[in-house]
């Protein structure tokens, strides 16, 4: 974080960095949202092509302007998001010590509960419970059996609360197939064939990570609860509190350094476009930065869906985006090396990723193997 902050900017973390852009009021303004569009989405599993196209020039339209939208009539049980929620406030209503079982220094790929950072009281206060892809559990053998040498990733209290595990992959599996069923139809919005996209999200990086912004005792003036920044993945599926608990939160930032409120909606998912498609899109759909903000007088819960692209998958702007005569405006960015290189920049006291760094392995060697296949990688326990 920079130590000297003007007031007439917004700084936010995206692509790995602290950034910032000015605040633009009068005549310097520019045209830009203030709303957050609302699309919905009823016909993504259309039989026909003439309604997937129509879903998907209003998602283009909203990812160009915006970045972010309101998907209305998803193609997610409202019941199994509920129930989602159901269990996972009752993971979190756990004692320290139980939930403390399940910490992410357990995980190779820092699935599982995250405690609130003890040293920083002052700050935004918010645990996690994650989960994501991990082919080593049953429930995800339809859409792969993990690898001879695969290790867990995921961590579960089976003992404790053994619907968690039940409801969230009941939950999982619905808004999976809603998201790759997503990028078909921004496949279809960036004027690509509809699965042209879907070679590079066979086996997709997935995570699930709710998190609770408990309630404070002491009333404080709102403020970033979690920090601004630009999702690192292709497309978040947000789920936030039910909406008659009256929790704002979520803001979005506009051109011109204006917050925008995205408060929840009804069963609605709020959905952004990450790095990856703002790459893929040769930043026809940027990753727009949001943040957090609140009074924390009553708890919140989110409950985000990451989709990112296959870990062996490199994404460059696609050819056809980029016009004639100019340079893609990115460089290949290769997913699994991006992976682990985060984790290491993000968790330098994890104990995995200190047995990773002292193997010294140069950046263009990371691989998504290193964290799901430690024994091929030397790493053996
Ligand atoms: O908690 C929220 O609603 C937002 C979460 C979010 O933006 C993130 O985890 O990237
Ligand atoms: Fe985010």
């Amino acid at each position: 974080m920079a130590t000297q902050k003007a007031p007439n900017r917004v700084y936010y973390i995206a692509g790995g960095y602290e950034q910032s852009r000015p605040i633009l009021t009068g005549s310097a303004a520019k045209k830009t949202f203030n709303t957050i569009p609302i699309v919905d989405v009823s016909n993504v599993f259309s039989s026909s092509l003439e309604e997937r196209q129509a879903v998907a020039k209003e998602v283009g339209r909203a990812a160009e302007e915006v970045g972010f939208f309101y998907a209305v009539n998803p193609p997610v049980s409202k019941a199994k998001m509920d129930k989602a929620f159901e269990a996972i406030k009752k993971f979190f209503d756990q004692s320290d010590e139980e939930k403390l079982k399940y910490h992410v220094d357990k995980s190779p790929a820092v699935k599982g509960f995250h405690p609130f950072d003890k040293e920083k009281v002052d700050a935004a206060r918010r645990e996690s419970f994650g989960f994501g892809n991990d082919y080593t559990e049953p429930e995800q053998h339809v859409t792969k059996v993990a690898p001879l040498g695969t290790v867990h990733l995921n961590q579960w209290p089976d003992e404790t609360i053994p619907e968690l595990r039940k409801v969230m992959y009941e939950y999982y599996r619905e808004v999976y197939d809603f998201g790759k069923k997503m990028i078909q139809i921004f496949a279809l919005a960036l004027g690509l064939e509809e699965n042209e996209l879907d070679n590079l999200f066979k086996y997709p990086l997935t995570d699930v990570t709710v998190q609770h912004y408990p309630a404070q005792a002491e009333p404080t003036a709102a403020k970033e609860i979690l920090y601004a920044h630009a999702d690192y993945g292709a497309l978040t599926f947000l789920l936030q509190n039910d909406p008659s608990d009256k929790v704002p939160g979520l803001e979005v930032l506009n051109a011109n350094g204006v917050w925008v409120p995205c408060p929840p909606m009804d069963h609605a998912y709020v959905i952004n476009t990450g790095n990856y498609l703002e790459v893929l899109s040769n930043s026809r759909f940027p990753s727009t930065v949001h943040r957090v903000f609140s009074d924390s007088s009553v708890p919140r819960f989110s409950l985000p869906f990451f989709l990112s692209p296959d870990p062996s998958a490199v994404i460059v702007p696609h050819p056809r985006l980029v016009p004639a005569g100019e340079k893609p405006r990115y460089e290949p960015h290769d997913v699994g090396a991006r992976h682990v290189k985060g984790m290491m920049y993000a968790r330098p006291e994890h104990p995995y990723v200190k047995k990773l760094a002292a193997l010294g392995l140069a950046e263009k060697d990371y691989r998504y193997e290193l964290l799901s296949q430690p024994m091929l990688a030397g790493l053996a326990e």
